[in-house]
């Protein structure tokens, strides 16, 4: 029997704590002279899940690496909170960050169950312990715990082996997510699946994420604000998803969310009252028409329409009383914030 006391077992997610992370200016340049990162400063707020992105090479990785300090700045501070990381001993700050890569790096001769219980074993948890905790994050990531744990990582897809890493990051209630590509290395179906699923994992569990991309649309479906980045490590934009859209802050910007951004801005401005017609004196007009919830995206409303052949879709509030009327044309004439690089 275990008889240890759970001080950290509050909530079945353990959502205890969740720090800031601020680079004040922080740089690096390697022994060859490449600077990787030139001088940024920016923070991201407890809870807060920030994206990184950027054409290849421009200093993504490094900049997440030196949060863990598996990377060394030359430069700057970086802090946790209000504690620098920079004089905390590397192993020991590395076991309250959870760390997600491309690949997972899962233990090959260890047993699912083991791998995600690697960080609460290394701080001295009790067996007993640890593998109540670990049945706990499969469980949270979607994977049954009975079927899932006494398999080897072998005998497991591309994307559940995805979800043991996330699991593994957070066994032991990390202040800091760190993420590097954590979802290209499944097929596109699978990724979307994944994000999903993080994106509900993340209302849960309310870590300050940093997750590192290539892809535009997963930066904009999981981003609260998005990092672009240029060569150096150069901060080009640091905003929302719906801004960094619509108001790009550079040319360099504009060009990289690039042709496709006036449907990705749909799929990031909700249905708002503003867009309604009044609803018709006689109600039983609008019977037919499909429903909208207020606060669904635009992408969603214009899809409902399109697959009703309707023109007008009618909107609903929080307790599901209809509200008013969009159409199809106001949802396509929308006029977004002025452009302030031209075209
Ligand atoms: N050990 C090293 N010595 C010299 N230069 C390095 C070293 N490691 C990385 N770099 C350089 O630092 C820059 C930033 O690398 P980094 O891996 O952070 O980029 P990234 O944006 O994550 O790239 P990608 O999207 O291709 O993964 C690159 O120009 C890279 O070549």
């Amino acid at each position: 029997m275990d008889v240890t006391p759970e001080a950290d077992s509050a909530g079945s997610a353990g959502t205890t704590g969740a720090a800031a992370i601020t680079l004040d200016q922080v740089r690096k340049q390697y022994p060859d002279g490449t600077v990787a990162v030139g001088e940024l400063s920016l923070e991201v707020k407890a809870g807060e899940l920030v994206v990184l992105i950027g054409p290849s090479g421009c200093g993504k990785s490094t900049v997440l690496r030196m949060v863990n300090r598996l990377i060394e700045p030359t430069a700057g501070r970086i802090l946790l909170g209000d504690e620098d990381v920079t004089r905390v001993d590397p192993v020991r700050l590395r076991r309250r960050i959870g760390y997600v890569i491309q690949n997972v790096g899962l233990f090959p001769h260890q047993t699912i169950a083991t791998n995600v219980g690697t960080v609460p074993r290394l701080l001295g948890w009790p067996k007993a312990r640890t593998a109540r905790r670990a049945d706990e994050l499969l469980e949270l990531v979607g994977l049954d715990p009975a079927t899932f744990g006494p398999r080897y990582p072998h005998e497991l897809s591309g994307g559940q082996r995805q979800r043991v890493g996330v699991a593994r990051a957070l066994a032991a209630d990390p202040v800091v997510l760190l993420m590097d590509e954590p979802f290209s290395a499944v097929d596109p179906i699978a990724r979307a699946r994944l994000q999903e699923e993080f994106l509900r994992l993340q209302a849960e569990v309310r870590k300050t994420t940093v997750l590192v991309t290539h892809d535009l649309d997963e930066a904009v479906r999981l981003g609260d604000r998005i990092v672009v980045l240029s060569q150096g490590g150069r901060l080009e934009q640091y905003a929302s998803p719906a801004t960094l859209l619509g108001e790009p802050a550079s040319a360099f910007v504009r060009e990289f969310v690039g042709a496709d951004r006036a449907i990705r801005r749909l799929a990031v401005t909700p249905v708002t009252r503003d867009l309604l017609r009044p609803l018709p004196a006689d109600p039983g007009e609008t019977a037919g028409l499909p429903t909208v919830p207020l606060g669904s995206s635009l992408y969603d409303a214009l899809a409902v329409l399109l697959r009703t052949n309707s023109d007008d879709a009618r909107v609903t509030d929080e307790g599901g009383e209809p509200v008013g009327t969009v159409s199809r044309h106001r949802i396509l004439s929308i006029d977004y914030p002025a452009d302030p690089v031209g075209g």
